[in-house]
């Protein structure tokens, strides 16, 4: 596997607030890497640091081997960034044409058109008279214009409606398919879920959790099982102390409920240990609620 981005125990502080706290990511070639997190967790900071817009306080960072800011690097990545700026009297035909021109090997410019939704009627339209959707669309179309095999997005869909979000998602796979690597930041676990191949959790400008989506969901999720007691309370309460594999219990509408990382061990429990109870029943937590909590509390860490 070919290592395209190499983040290695970086900081960032702005005055005496640490944005970014003693992070390393590796990202590998073709992979859909999100990062996740609550706002001002650090992400757009560590992603101007990858792209050389914003110089590490400490660490270090290459991309393909090479210093972010380089020619060498700056020639083989795209980006989208959630300040859409785009420069005045231009038009968008002659933006994109002006971008394709500071690559080697431009994207084809009828292919930028099709991915990024624009109309031929918008190709002489003035850049800055777009609507906030139109603007969206040039700016993907900028970030592709270099044919590049390094892609940044933060928080791309931000304001896009489901469809143009779902037909955004679509070509993102499509280019992490063609061998194109992809790094996003998004609020939403949702949508990390939806498409990445990795989710790394930010908080407070630390790394809390990087895996695939299926691990962090299960290191996030605590799942339950739930059941109508059978059995005087005070034996109950006895065999609920006894249980080693829940975290803790809680009576809820005359059904009492044990949550647990491992809801086999709990049944084997209940089972071999002859529970008088009826109505067994598994559930899993929200997700949204689970993401919630561990990003609230602060220095916590599931790696
Ligand atoms: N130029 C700056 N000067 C001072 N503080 C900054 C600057 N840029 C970012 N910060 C602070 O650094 C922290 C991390 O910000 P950052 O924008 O990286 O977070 P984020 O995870 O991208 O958040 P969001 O999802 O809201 O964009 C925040 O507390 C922010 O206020």
């Amino acid at each position: 596997m070919e290592t395209i981005i190499e983040v290695n125990n970086v900081s960032k502080a702005f005055k005496d607030k640490k944005a970014v706290d003693g992070v390393s990511i590796q990202v590998e070639k073709g992979s859909i890497v999100a990062l996740l997190g609550p706002n001002g967790a650090g992400k757009t900071t560590t992603m101007l640091m990858m792209l050389g817009l914003l110089k590490p306080t400490s660490g270090s960072i290459k991309l393909f081997g090479q210093e972010p800011g380089s020619t060498a690097a700056s020639q083989r990545i795209g980006a989208m960034l959630q300040e859409v700026s785009v420069m005045d009297r231009l038009k968008v035909k002659e933006l994109i044409e002006l971008f394709r021109s500071y690559y080697p090997n431009p994207a084809d410019t009828d292919y930028l058109k099709r991915v990024s939704g624009l109309q031929d009627r918008d190709m002489n339209r003035y850049a800055e008279k777009l609507s906030g959707g139109q603007k969206r669309s040039l700016s993907y179309a900028l970030a592709l214009s270099g044919d590049p095999d390094l892609l940044f997005f933060d928080e791309p869909t931000v304001g896009l409606d489901i469809t143009a979000r779902r037909e955004f998602w679509k070509n993102v796979k499509e280019l992490a398919a063609s061998g194109k690597t992809i790094l996003f930041s998004t609020h939403y676990l949702q949508e990390a879920d939806d498409v990445a191949h990795r989710i790394i959790l930010f908080n407070q400008g630390k790394l809390v959790a990087d895996g695939t989506p299926q691990e962090i969901k299960s290191r996030l999720l605590k799942r339950s099982v739930s059941f109508i007691p059978l059995m005087p309370e005070q034996e109950l309460n006895l065999k609920l102390n006894e249980m080693d594999f829940a975290d803790n219990h809680m009576q809820v509408d005359g059904r009492v409920v044990l949550t647990t990382d491992n809801t086999d061990h709990v049944l084997e429990s209940i089972f071999r240990h002859q529970w008088k109870v009826r109505d067994i029943q598994i559930d899993s937590g929200s997700l949204d609620e689970a993401f919630e909590q561990l990003t609230v509390h602060e220095k916590e860490s599931i790696l």
